[in-house]
Parts: structure tokens; sequence; C-alpha cells
């Protein structure tokens, strides 16, 4: 199943207006709100408007289809009211009388349409275009009917210039006849038509009017249709030349045709060559393949319209049943000289051609289109929390100014100035201080600051980076809640255009802040308990379900104390990744984790053979690709979701299973980036044994809450401060060149539950999106014994693929060979235990053990042998 019920749709007008916007709002959505819900009637992006267009459309062609029909019948008892000279269209308005006495011999009309629908078809048959003008009825209905019900039946564009053409064509084509045959209705032909053959025939003939005719016809099917006009026979016939031998062999004709010499004739009769089909193909060096390869079935892809390419790039070598050996002093160094470059030439051509008509056909491949109807959460779901008023009173601000005034005075640092900046927990006291002050002077005074504001969480950023100032962040009496909702429904966040936006919560300048978890890559969360961890990771994940689709986003959890994560049970089928015969998607077990990370190291590897065969760097270019589809499910690709892990409580994980997790973990921080996987790992224990310097290095982006210790702190910023923080979401990221404080977004669990509820009880996929089965070491340990008897029937064919790229990769065997996972997983298996290659090398392919097909023939006849 190729393109899976994307061949008939496009999405070019999907229903945008996207159903967060729907929700009555607070002040703060105010602006948002606008932009999406202000006229929908008359934005052109809008449902409704393309729909009510369409059906327009619809109406109008059928309107169109009667009033024409009608006339074809009619057309002599309206021709009095209609005719301009009786007042034409003047007559709509007229009553019975004025149009009598204008000379209109029949006031009632005859078309079935009445007045309006006479004077329309005559307007168009009569005055314009005759019959042709049939043509718009077509193109209306074809508008119509993309518009109405996003069906194409033919590309727009196309359908416009064909039925352009169409109309001016046959309305002088059909003028052009008229002049032979006297007794002929005028409408047939139009106006247009009669008076095009007129000026025609008075400037070039008839002859040159018929010549310019056919001229124009033929140049239309070859624009629409590309016919060749390549003589087929022209080779046959060439054999039978003087010249030739009349003995030729089959095949032969390829190389004897390229020794013949006919004078005049260039000495490329080569090209005649059929390549699209399943022909001979040349090798790398342009030799044809000899006879040695007999068998029967053609590689799958040989066939494909536009294969050719592939077969020069990657010669295979099963592609005929029986062709003659190259005769020894045939020249085939000039053949290939110059077939090579004008096959390659065309082929290129062919293979963006087809692409493109695939698109043309089918519209882009859309993602969404199995879950078409899926409603993104509304913004009703969340709560409001706070008043989004900030209560800092200027008493507060003051004396806290003092204070740190006074205190720096105290130990005779003079201020040259000061500014405060109010966030929703902190206010930033950022201070210049007279010049000679030395830096460290204040920053060694963080305690006793503290002490006379008499405030915990003081924060001292000496100097305020960027900036020449120096930062004190002192806690707000009465700290504001940062609602989901508030942050959610900001303008930044519903026009952020990045790939997985987090809306992580406010800045202490009180600015929303969001950041793309596709460019962290990766996040490591830590904070004490009861810090606002848990918080976090919600915020996390609820910022992607607002504004991700089920197609494009798919979640691994990992939840080892087997509460926090539960909510997020009921999106398993829209959102949720699992492995295949996994009966919770919501893993629990250390042993499923160790099983699941591996097998997404399986879909990492996977997907960079993916990459790799589209010559692409990263997910975005390959979805890019796939979506135009230049990339085609039949070769083994397909749309890649992104899939974010997040793991809860990591410090268990690694408490039970250590290297077996730390492992994976290194690999897919390290190496996924580029593919899609995204990795969350909270912990609660920032110790340097869970928080390892490996896992540290791939981690750039860190987050933390609240935790005990400076210690802590550096263990998991690399610099203190974290254990200044205040609680309850406050919270310090650090991006490898930032640290940021933020006060985290606020969900609560009835959000979450909410949220899980309205995605969960929508139509889902019939299952939670599968991971690639990972066999545990244990399943299958010691040497493998190979049993030639037992090998699968892909078995020889595998192998000679393999041996052919020198690749043992399973991934090739799956896509060319067409095989499940698992199957191809098995033959490789096989494939070590007979010797062919060699042991998992973790992300490089395996060693090819044989050299090239000769041997690898030689073996496997041994093989039967024994
Ligand atoms: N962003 C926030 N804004 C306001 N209050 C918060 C925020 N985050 C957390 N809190 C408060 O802190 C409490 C504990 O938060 P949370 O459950 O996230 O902690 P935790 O670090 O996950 O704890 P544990 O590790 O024990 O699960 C919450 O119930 C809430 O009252």
């Amino acid at each position: 199943m190729p393109v899976k019920g994307n061949q008939f749709k496009s999405n070019t007008f999907k229903d945008e207006s996207n159903p967060k916007a729907s929700v009555k709002g607070e002040r703060p959505l105010k602006q948002v709100k606008q932009k999406v819900e202000s006229l929908p009637l008359f934005n052109l992006k809008d449902g409704r408007f393309i729909k009510v267009l369409g059906l327009f459309f619809l109406v109008v062609s059928v309107y169109f289809l009667i009033a024409f029909t009608s006339y074809l019948f009619t057309w002599q008892e309206d021709q009095s009211y209609v005719l301009k000279a009786n007042g034409g269209w003047h007559n709509l308005f007229k009553t019975q009388q004025e149009l009598m006495d204008n000379g209109v011999k029949n006031p009632m009309v005859d078309n079935w349409l009445g007045k309006f629908g006479a004077l329309l078809s005559n307007q168009f048959m009569f005055e314009w275009f005759g019959i042709a003008s049939f043509i718009f009825v077509a193109v209306f209905f074809i508008i119509g009917y993309r518009l109405l019900f996003k069906v194409r039946l033919f590309p727009v564009n196309k359908t416009l210039a064909y039925a352009l053409f169409g109309i001016i064509f046959f309305s002088i084509a059909i003028g052009f006849v008229h002049g032979f045959i006297i007794d002929y209705p005028h409408f047939l032909e139009g106006e247009f038509g009669y008076w095009t053959n007129r000026l025609l025939d008075a400037q070039i003939g008839q002859a040159g009017a018929a010549g310019l005719l056919i001229f124009a016809a033929v140049t239309f099917l070859i624009i629409a249709y590309n016919i060749d006009f390549k003589l087929p026979e022209r080779k046959k016939k060439e054999n039978n030349l003087p010249g030739f031998d009349d003995v030729a062999d089959i095949g032969e004709p390829y190389i004897r045709a390229n020794t013949s010499k006919i004078p005049g004739e260039p000495e490329t009769p080569f090209t005649p060559v059929e390549w699209p089909g399943r022909g001979p193909k040349l090798t790398q060096e342009g030799v044809l393949p000899s006879t040695r390869f007999t068998e029967p079935e053609p590689e799958p892809e040989v066939v494909e319209p536009k294969g050719p390419i592939f077969n020069i790039e990657k010669p295979i070598h099963e592609p005929l049943v029986l062709m003659p050996e190259p005769s020894p002093e045939t020249e085939i160094p000039l053949t290939v000289s110059e077939t090579r470059p004008d096959s390659i030439l065309s082929i290129e051509k062919e293979d963006v051609v087809t692409a493109n008509d695939l698109v043309e056909q089918f519209g882009a491949f859309d993602p969404r289109l199995d879950l078409s109807s899926y409603q993104f959460p509304t913004l009703d779901l969340l709560e409001n929390y706070g008043s989004h008023k900030i209560v800092v009173n200027t008493e507060e601000l003051e004396a806290n100014k003092n204070k740190i005034v006074e205190t720096l005075n105290h130990y005779n640092i003079e201020i040259d100035k000061i500014k405060a900046t109010i966030g929703p927990t902190v206010t930033l006291y950022e201070i210049i201080p007279a010049p000679g002050v030395r830096i460290s002077k204040i920053k060694n005074l963080e305690d006793d600051i503290a002490l006379s504001l008499a405030a915990l969480g003081i924060r001292i950023i000496a100097p305020m980076p960027g900036k020449g100032t120096i930062g004190i962040e002192v806690p707000n009496q009465h700290p504001e809640m940062v609602s989901m909702r508030s942050v959610i429904a900001s303008e930044k966040f519903q026009n952020t255009t990045m790939d997985l936006p987090i809306a992580l919560g406010k800045t202490i300048s009180n600015e929303i802040f969001i950041a793309d978890l596709a460019k962290m890559p990766h996040l490591l969360v830590a904070g004490a308990t009861g810090q606002g961890k848990s918080v976090g990771i919600n915020a996390i994940l609820v910022s992607l379900l607002y504004k991700k689709h089920p197609a494009e986003l798919k979640f691994v959890l990992v939840d080892p104390k087997k509460v926090e994560l539960t909510l997020f049970r009921k999106i398993e089928r829209h959102f949720l990744a699992k492995l295949p015969d996994e009966a919770d998607a919501i893993i629990t077990d250390t042993k499923k984790v160790i099983n699941t990370l591996n097998s997404l190291c399986i879909e990492m590897d996977q997907r960079y053979d993916l990459l790799k065969d589209a010559q692409v760097r990263n997910l975005k270019e390959y979805n890019v690709k796939f979506v135009n589809r230049k990339l085609l499910p039949t070769e083994g690709h397909r749309f890649l979701p992104f899939i974010v892990l997040i793991v809860d409580e990591f410090a268990d994980l690694m408490m039970t299973a250590g290297k077996e997790v730390e492992v994976p973990i290194a690999r897919l921080a390290q190496l996924a980036r580029a593919i899609g996987i995204h990795l969350v790992i909270a912990t609660q224990r920032p110790s340097v044994n869970i928080i390892t310097g490996t896992i540290k290095a791939n981690f750039p982006a860190r987050i933390a809450f609240r935790v005990q210790s400076k210690i802590d702190s550096r263990t998991i910023l690399d610099s203190g401060g974290a254990d200044q923080l205040i609680g309850r979401g406050d919270m310090l990221l650090s991006t490898g060149n930032d640290l940021i404080r933020l006060q985290c977004a606020f969900v609560d669990t009835p959000e979450v539950d909410k949220i899980s509820d309205f995605i969960g009880a929508q139509r889902g996929y019939s299952t939670a999106h599968l991971l690639p089965e990972y066999v545990g070491e244990g399943a299958e340990s010691g040497p493998k014994e190979f049993d030639a008897d037992n090998r699968d029937p892909m078995f020889e064919d595998a192998a000679r693929l393999i041996v052919l790229h020198q690749q043992g990769s399973t991934s090739l065997i799956q896509r060319k060979l067409k095989l499940g996972y698992n199957r191809a997983g098995r033959i490789i298996d096989q494939l070590e235990a007979a010797g062919i290659v060699g042991p998992f090398e973790g992300s490089k392919a395996r060693e090819v053990l044989i050299p090239d097909d000769y041997a690898l023939e030689q073996f496997l006849s041994n093989m039967d042998d024994k």
C-alpha cells in the first residue's frame, strides 16, 4: 500500500482554523483570538469560505449546463428576446409590453432557466464561443469539486490551461467547418469563432487556417501527452540495410549496429535500447552484464519506471534471463561514452517528472490525513490560575532597593545606579557599581544581602552576561503563579514555527519563554522532591500536545514510579509508541526500559539508513522529500514522526540497571538529534553516579529546580544557583552558554486528565506506534548454530543483496526484499551464522565476509552440496 488513502486527497485547502483558537479568552488571549477568529467568512484560508466558494462553483456549473443544454433546443424561440438589437441584457428587467414595443416577437422565453438562462447562454454560445462554452461547465465543476470535497479530479492549473485552449480551438475549428457548410446554426462556433475565421481567411486563406489548426492540435497533443514520434521499427529496418549482417543474433543488434557504418548516420543506434523496461542494464563501467546470472525473477526495483537511475549507480546482478557476452572486438568504449550521459540525463529527468507527476496527480502526501478529523486540545481544558497582575508594590521595591544599597554601602561598595525588573516570582535588581569596585566583592556578599533582606532564594549574578551590571534576584513576597493556559494562549506560542515548542514558563522579566526541544536537542531535568519537576514534565508534554498532530509526534514514556505519567495512558493510540508485544505503552519495568531503549537505537539506525538512502541530512529534509513524493513507500520509505522519550526518575533506572541503561541513552543522546529522537530525562537525585560525565556531555540543555546543595547544583548546571531557588516551579535553564531563571508554567493533574480525555475520546490509530522489535540479550546468547535446512526461503536473495552492496544491514534486506523487520533480522542472524556477514557492530553495518558475487555463488553451491 504505497500511499495509503493519501492518493486522492490533497491538503492544500485543509481547514487550518485551529480549534485552539476557538476559546473564549481572557485578556492575554485577546490578540490571538483576534488573529485567528476575525472575519472567518472572509479569510481566504478559512475552510468555511473555501467550502462555500466550492459549492458556488458547483451550482454555477450545473446552472450553465442546464442553460446551455436548453439553449440547444430553444435558441430559435428565444432569439428575438435575446437579440442585442432588441435590447439583449436590458430586456431582463423589461415588462412584456415594453418588450413587444421593442420588437420582441416572443416575450415569453422558452429556456429552462428563464430569461437569465436564455441571455446567459446566448452570451456565451452565440456571442462568444459557441458550443465550446460547455467547457466552462467542466471547469467550474472541477474547481467546485476540488474546493468543496478537497478531491482533485484534475490539477487546476492544467484544467484552466487546457480549457482555455479547448475553448479557443473548438470555437475556431467549428467556425472553420462552417465555411464549408451553409445550413449551419451560427451558435455552434459563436462570434469569436466566426470572426476569427473571417480574419484568418483574409490573411492566410483557408488552407493556411487549416494548417494552423492542425499545428495547434498537434502542439497541444505534444504538450499534453508528450507523444513520441520515435519510430519503433526503425532499428529492425536498419538491421536489414545493406552493410548489416542479416544473421543478427538476439541481443547483438546493440553491438552490431554500432560497428556498422551507414553514411551520414550518427553512430549512436544504442539510444533505442529500452532502458525503462526489464531490458539489459549496464554495469557501472557501461558493460553489458554477462550471462552468468540466470535468476528467473528480476528484482522488483528493476521494473520501476524510474528505476534505471539506480541501476547505473548500483548495478544489480540479476536483471535478466540470458544475455549474450559482448564480443571482444566490438567498440564498447565508444558506445559507452555516447550512451551513458544521455541515459543519465533522460533518467534523471524522468525521476523528477515521476515525483512531480505523483504530486500533480495525488497532491503532496499529507501525514495528517489518516486522522484528518483530529481536533487539537482546546484552551478551555486548562485552568486560569493567578491574576496575571504583578503584585509587587512600590513599597516592597523601595524597601528592597534601600536594603541592598545599605548593605553594599556597609561594605564600602558604592553604587552608581540601580534598576528593578519585576518577574512573576522574583524581582531583579540590576546594579551599576561605581568605578573601581571589584565584582568578586559583591559576589561574596550573597549571604549578607540575603540576611539583610530577610529573604531566601537571593541569587547574585555578577556580572550579568552581556550587560555591564550586577544582578541581584530577590524573591517577591507574593509570587505569581504562571498558568499553563496563559502561556499556551500567548501569541508567541500560538504563532511559533518551532518544530517541538515547549512552553516552559516566564522569565524574570515576565516574558513568555518557549524553547525548541528539537534544537536543544535533549533535556535533563533535575530537582529535589516537591520542587516542581513533575509539573515541569507535564508542562513539556502538554505544550507538545497542543502543537503537534498525532501523525507528527510520538512519545515513549518511561515511568518507574508508576504514577506520574499514567494520565497519558488514554492517548496511547494517538501519541504513544511502544514495543510490538507490549501490553502497556507506559513503561514501568526496568527490563522493559532496557528493551525499549535498545529498540529506539534500532529505530535510530533504521532512520539513519533511510536518510542515507534519501541523501538528506536530517529528519526535516527527509520528511519534505517524502511529502513531495520523491521518496516512495514502495522503496521502504515512510513519514517519520518525531519521537520524544521521557524518562521520569532516571536515578531509579541507573540504580537498578546502570550501564545497561546508560549506554543506549548515551548513544541516543549522541546520535539521535538529526533523526528526530529527543530525550527528556528527569531525576530527583542529581548525584554524579546518576548524571554521569557521558550523560552530561550529551545533554547541553539542563533544567534545575531547587536542589539541596551547591554541589547538586554544580552537578546539574556546572554552577551554583539551583540551591538558591525558592521552589514551586522556580527553575534555572542552562543551555550550554546561558543560565536563565524561569518560573515554570503550572499545569495541574486534573487539567492533564482533561486534555488526555479530550484527545483519547477522538478517533485514533488502531494501536500505539510500534517501535522495532528488540530481542534482549538473554533470549539469544551464545554462538549461533547455522542450520542450512531451516534457512529462510529468501536467504540466498538476501545473501546476494548483501554481497552486492557489501553492506550487512538488516534494513537493506528489509527494504530491498520488502520483508518485515523481524524476518529481515532473522535472515541477518542466519547470514551471520552461515559466515556471510560478521557480528553486530552497533551503529555500523555488519562486515560482509564474502567479497563478490562469484565467491558467493560458490559458497552457496558448497552449502547446498553439504
Ligand atoms: N510551576 C509551578 N507553579 C506553582 N506551583 C508549583 C509549580 N510547580 C510545582 N508547584 C507546586 O509544587 C508541588 C510539587 O510539585 P511537583 O509534584 O511537580 O514536584 P516534584 O518535584 O515532581 O516532586 P516529586 O519528585 O516528589 O514527584 C505542586 O503540587 C505544586 O503545588
